[in-house]
């Protein structure tokens, strides 16, 4: 899916323009109100409306409260006094008489202001072709949903985290279980609650995170299989771990997805794949995505993708660490304070990074563009090919993609 840009329109809606402001990268838009800049990632208009509705954001707007009922795309003409006129929204009964793009878009603006009750909203159309996303944009309501972890290790906290930080998810509304209290407190710095009792989490959540260690995930579920209903749905993060080895222990008509995260879900950009099992819908898919986005990339794909997804990004984070090492450790060879050295080496991955995701160019012509003729870079590049670096890394890749084949044939 391609980068959303900023679009010039958004300027004209009278709930954005009190704060958004344009920036120089066409990917990002800045709130003036929090002094924050923030990507448009995938979601483009989305994204302004998720901002618009964290947590940080509504503490310093208070002003705009009642005209963020008009942030639906549909609504952008309608100016706040308008919408002060209706006094107690969260009684009001809605209708949507069709159940196309735009009635979906204003139904999902009016359920993203929070001031409408779910309840109050009903949809008509002759077919049910259009009717499942508005069932499931409702019921995924993701201030309401109940989520769960089973795990509460550093894949647990990464996800948790993302999520967190979107503030379109209540803490309240999340629960992380563990056999032990090691890990438990930085969850409860969150604001969300911990148990050590698995089924409890269970129980307790519509949509269930498993992130234990690959070799403890049949004994993991074979103990949550009693309380796993067709109404849960079962997100594994285990490396390896195949789809029907997850349907196989659970019972039958279990609604199961695969996901391949990696850490960088902790600061909101990480590279996530997942696949969905026999018995999960699109909209369970659309549920995942829509809760995963502020994790950063978020794409579906068949399963025989995720294992090398694991091997590319998954492990990847490790590489790239390894490589920033390797530079740092360079510089301090060359005489430079280690410390520094180590600062210089995450920014210039940071930097090379972001260039090369947002300049949509291929890596050969970003660093055909540093090098000089004759210049520093050609030099430096010649003995990472005389190593091999290329040959090894995607020996890295491949050797990573085949271990997580083979811990899902255990
Ligand atoms: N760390 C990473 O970068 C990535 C990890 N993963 C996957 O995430 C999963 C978790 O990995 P990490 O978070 O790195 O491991 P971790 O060792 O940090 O966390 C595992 C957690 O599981 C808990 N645990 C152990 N037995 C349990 C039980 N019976 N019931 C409930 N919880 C139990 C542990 O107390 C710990 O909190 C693995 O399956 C791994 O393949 C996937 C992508 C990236
Ligand atoms: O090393 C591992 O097995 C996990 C899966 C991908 C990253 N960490």
């Amino acid at each position: 899916m391609g980068k959303c840009k900023f679009n010039e329109n958004w300027l004209d809606n009278p709930v954005f323009a009190p704060w958004l402001v344009p920036v120089k990268d066409v990917h990002e838009a800045r709130c003036k109100l929090c002094k924050k800049y923030f990507k448009l990632g995938t979601m483009g208009v989305k994204a302004v409306e998720s901002h618009m509705q964290s947590a940080k954001h509504k503490s310093v707007d208070k002003t705009t409260s009642i005209s963020h009922f008009c942030s639906a795309p549909a609504c952008t003409s309608a100016a706040p006094s308008q919408c002060k006129m209706e006094s107690d929204l969260t009684e009001m009964k809605i209708g949507f008489i069709g159940a196309g793009n735009m009635a979906f878009g204003i139904a999902q603006g009016i359920l993203m202001s929070g001031k409408v009750n779910r309840e109050n909203v009903k949809v008509s159309a002759p077919s049910s072709n259009n009717l499942g996303r508005f069932q499931c944009k409702m019921e995924s309501d993701l201030t309401e949903m109940k989520i769960g972890f089973i795990g509460a290790g550093n894949m647990a906290f990464g996800i948790a985290q993302g999520i967190l930080m979107s503030g379109k998810v209540n803490p309240e509304n999340v629960k992380v279980s563990a056999p032990s209290s090691n890990n438990l407190g930085r969850f409860q710095e969150l604001g969300v609650a911990v148990t050590h009792s698995n089924s409890e989490v269970v129980t307790g959540s519509r949509l269930v995170f498993m992130a234990v260690k690959p070799h403890l995930v049949p004994t993991v579920l074979c103990e949550i299989a009693p309380f796993v209903t067709q109404q849960h749905v079962i997100v594994s993060v285990a490396a390896g771990i195949t789809l029907a080895t997850l349907e196989g222990l659970l019972p039958p008509d279990s609604v199961v997805m695969r996901l391949m995260p990696n850490l960088p879900c902790m600061v909101q950009e990480g590279a996530l794949l997942f696949s969905r099992g026999s018995r999960a819908r699109p909209e369970d898919g659309s549920l995942l995505r829509g809760l995963l986005t502020p994790c950063g990339l978020v794409e579906e794909g068949p399963e025989t993708w995720i294992d090398a997804h694991t091997g590319l990004s998954g492990s990847g984070v490790a590489f790239v660490y390894l490589f920033a090492e390797a530079l740092a450790e360079g510089g301090v060879k060359m005489g430079m304070p280690s410390a520094l050295a180590h600062r210089i080496a995450a920014q210039t991955v940071l930097g090379a990074g972001r260039l090369l995701r947002d300049s949509g160019k291929h890596p050969a012509q970003l660093r055909s563009d540093v090098c000089t003729p004759g210049g520093t870079t050609i030099f430096g590049l010649h003995e990472l090919e005389r190593g091999g670096l290329r040959a090894t890394t995607m020996g890295a890749v491949e050797a990573a993609t085949e271990r997580a084949r083979e811990l899902g044939k255990k």
